[in-house]
């Protein structure tokens, strides 16, 4: 298998001694769509500038299409870069700065400008393409920037945070048109960010990052459904994490005893934590065979249209936060005991 990318126990300690990323490993296929998400300073703009060549890899290989480029300058690799304040040249037009990676490859003029023409085209920049870039709206800025990452034509797209400087609804706008390009282009993107919604909602996988070193790679579903660490657990999602003692599993299910009693779920034998989702916690008086019973009282409720959100306490004396029908939620006011049924299909067991 011959992957685009391919990170192999990648890892960068700075010159101050800062330990940025260790033993980054990362197989991506060709068109792939794979964000880097996680809190500041877990090291995704490190990562990302070691596969552009930005920065020198301490330790490690990065190969791309099979070929070591560890050591490859920069404009020598297949990649092409896009960063969060568009690093666009102000005092250039909209048609010089796409044009200018081109004119560094040293691309003959005609050839040059009928690449330029072009991506100017798709991307709707035509009418403005003799404006200077510092008089222009963020839409168009960021559009400018992603012409000018792929007019290089790049096998592979790196995007460091390349909407954070938008408001939320030209972000949406975007997201959706960075999703549909890709996919008709067929290049690989590798995408940092920080927000959650967007690293789920646009990519195939996500690699999520702590402290220099990587939690899981997965897609989104399967981040969701399945977290596989503790910080990923409370990371991603709204869940519920309790910890326990394991006991023999049962009926497939690993088993914890917990201070809120046996617990069962997906996982090893061995693990010592319960991962449960918000959504997977349902009012129900006696649940359905198979279902764990949670006792619970209810401290707060409010009904907003057909919903009705509750707090609720379990008997651990912790607080959740649970959604069900307004319906349901009549006649339950605060201090009313209600019983709360899981399927153990939906609670995860991890390593605490
Ligand atoms: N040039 C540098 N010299 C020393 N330490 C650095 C340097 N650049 C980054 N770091 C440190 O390396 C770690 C990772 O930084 P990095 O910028 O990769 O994180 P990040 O996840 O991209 O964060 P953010 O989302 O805030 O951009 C941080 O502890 C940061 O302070």
């Amino acid at each position: 298998m011959i992957y685009d990318l391919e990170l192999i126990s990648v890892g960068k300690t700075y010159s101050d001694g800062t330990v940025a990323v260790s033993d980054f490993d990362l197989k991506v296929e060709k068109g792939e769509f794979v964000a880097f998400l996680g809190p500041s300073g877990c090291g995704k703009s490190t990562t990302l500038r070691m596969i552009a060549g930005f920065e020198d890899i301490t330790n490690g290989e990065v190969m791309m299409m099979n070929r070591n480029v560890t050591h490859l300058p920069a404009e020598k690799r297949p990649t092409s870069m896009i960063f969060q304040n568009y690093a666009l040249f102000p005092h250039m037009t909209v048609r010089q700065n796409i044009g200018f990676g081109l004119e560094v490859k040293g691309l003959p003029r005609a050839e040059r400008d009928r690449k330029v023409e072009r991506i100017l085209d798709m991307f709707d920049l035509t009418a403005v393409a003799d404006r200077k870039a510092d008089r222009l709206s963020g839409g168009q800025r960021q559009r400018i920037a992603l012409a000018r990452g792929l007019v290089v034509e790049p096998e592979i797209l790196l995007l460091d945070e390349p909407l954070g400087a938008l408001d939320a609804n030209l972000r949406r706008i975007i997201q959706n048109e960075l999703k549909l390009l890709q996919r008709e282009l067929g290049i690989t993107f590798i995408f940092v960010t920080h927000a959650q919604s967007e690293a789920l909602g646009l990519s195939d996988r996500v690699v999520v990052m702590s402290n220099g070193v990587v939690e899981q790679i997965s897609a989104p579903k399967e981040l969701y459904r399945r977290p596989a660490t503790p910080f990923v657990a409370d990371f991603i999602g709204a869940n519920t994490l309790i910890e326990g003692r394991s006991l023999p599993s049962e009926g497939g299910f690993a088993r914890l005893d917990t201070p809120l009693g046996a617990l069962a779920g997906v996982g090893a034998p061995e693990a010592t934590l319960a991962v449960i989702p918000a959504e997977a916690f349902r009012l129900s008086p006696q649940g359905t065979a198979g279902e764990i019973c949670l006792p619970a009282t209810v401290t707060g409720r409010q009904i907003v249209g057909a919903t009705g959100y509750f707090r609720m306490q379990l008997a651990d004396q912790r607080e959740i936060r649970i959604e069900t029908h307004a319906e349901r939620a009549l006649g339950l006011d605060a201090g009313a005991s209600v019983t709360l049924a899981l399927d153990p299909a939906s609670v995860t067991m991890i390593a605490g």
